[in-house]
């Protein structure tokens, strides 16, 4: 659906995006993932065709953005970081008025207005002021202004940012249930959302794409090790030297958790990659009578893939020297 084909893009002296590529097939969700300043602006900017490119080309829906623009803002819904409401209007006034600017035909405008109040659960306000509206509620305007038109795909800039918690959730469910009828192409600098709401990630760090799959791909490309965190009812009577002497076994990592009040315990253990302990590690917990409760292999989070694909590029020293909050990308 979407054909991103070496896009470059320049302001003066700054390059913003360099060689970007990648594609999107129908009704997935991509998350675009990179810190402030990486070019998700500036490349969703020229997929909607605000904006020419220094150098490349997209396609969307087989249309290219140089060539048929009008073609392709016809198939694209735009979601800005800002996006224009106005806050004097009712929420139907406004969606009517933008159908009408986007093109939808008179006798539609009811039909289109219906099914975008639905979709984006807006029902209940329909009538309100936008301008009384919350942050939560406006948003969701923004996104039924941004599907008036029923596009083959969506473009959304940064869609939860300045909401709260509740709202964020509300928001990511929105677009997840989008996905499938319309092609999704998300921005964002927070990972948790990128693996909340895709399918695929494409992670991009000062205007390059440095890597683009799916999340279990991803993780895989970058583990070392496999790890499997086990969980037993007797963590008092737990050995490490009965785990660390099965065949493959290269470390147990210390705890995450402190040891619960009701005595269970969890360790994780770390062994050669592509290599399956599972059935011998089970084996072992049982015959040494702690309990077997839970076992589960753990996945390299996005957060830790991001920082060993960027770690690569910026050197080990600068990436070690910037702090990272839990959930968002490192500057
Ligand atoms: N109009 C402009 N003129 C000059 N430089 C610009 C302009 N717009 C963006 N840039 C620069 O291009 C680079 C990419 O910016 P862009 O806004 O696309 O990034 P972003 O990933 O969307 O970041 P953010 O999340 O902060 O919006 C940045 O270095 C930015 O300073």
């Amino acid at each position: 659906m979407i054909e991103v084909v070496h896009l470059g893009k320049r302001y003066g002296e700054i390059v913003a995006i360099d060689d970007v590529n990648f594609s999107v097939a129908k009704g997935e969700i991509l998350a675009f993932l990179g810190p402030n300043g990486a070019g998700k602006t500036t490349t969703m900017r020229i997929l909607t065709c605000f904006m020419p490119a220094t150098s490349g080309t997209a396609k969307v829906a087989g249309f290219d953005i140089f060539e048929s623009p009008m073609e392709v803002k016809r198939r694209i819904g735009y979601l800005p970081d800002n996006p224009p409401l106005y806050p004097e209007m009712t929420v139907s006034e406004y969606l009517q008025f933008v159908a009408k600017i986007k093109g939808v035909a008179n006798q539609r405008v009811k039909a289109a207005l219906a099914s975008a109040l639905e979709k984006c659960n807006l029902g209940d306000v329909a009538r309100r002021l936008i301008g009384n509206l919350s942050r939560g509620y406006r948003q969701r305007v923004g996104l039924a202004q941004a599907m008036i038109h029923n596009p083959d795909v969506l473009i959304l800039d940064e869609p939860t940012v300045g909401l709260d918690p509740k709202q964020i959730i509300e928001i990511r469910e929105l677009i997840k249930g989008l996905g499938g009828e319309h092609t999704i192409v998300l921005s964002t600098h927070i990972l948790p959302e990128a693996t909340a709401v895709s399918q695929k990630v494409v992670i991009i760090n000062r205007g390059r794409i440095v890597a683009v799959d799916s999340q279990e791909r991803l993780s895989a490309q970058v583990r070392k090790s496999e790890k499997i965190s086990v969980r037993v009812r007797r963590g008092e009577a737990f050995d490490p030297e009965k785990i660390v002497s099965i065949e493959g076994v290269q470390q147990l990592l210390p705890q995450p958790a402190q040891p619960s009040m009701n005595g269970e315990g969890v360790f994780i253990v770390e062994s050669e990659l592509g290599r399956d302990i599972r059935e011998e590690l089970s084996k072992r917990v049982v015959e040494c009578g702690w309990g077997l409760l839970e076992m589960k292999p753990l996945a390299v989070s996005l957060e830790e893939v991001f920082l060993q694909l960027t770690t690569e590029e910026k050197g080990v020293e600068e990436a070690a020297a910037a702090p990272v909050a839990p959930g968002e990308v490192p500057a």
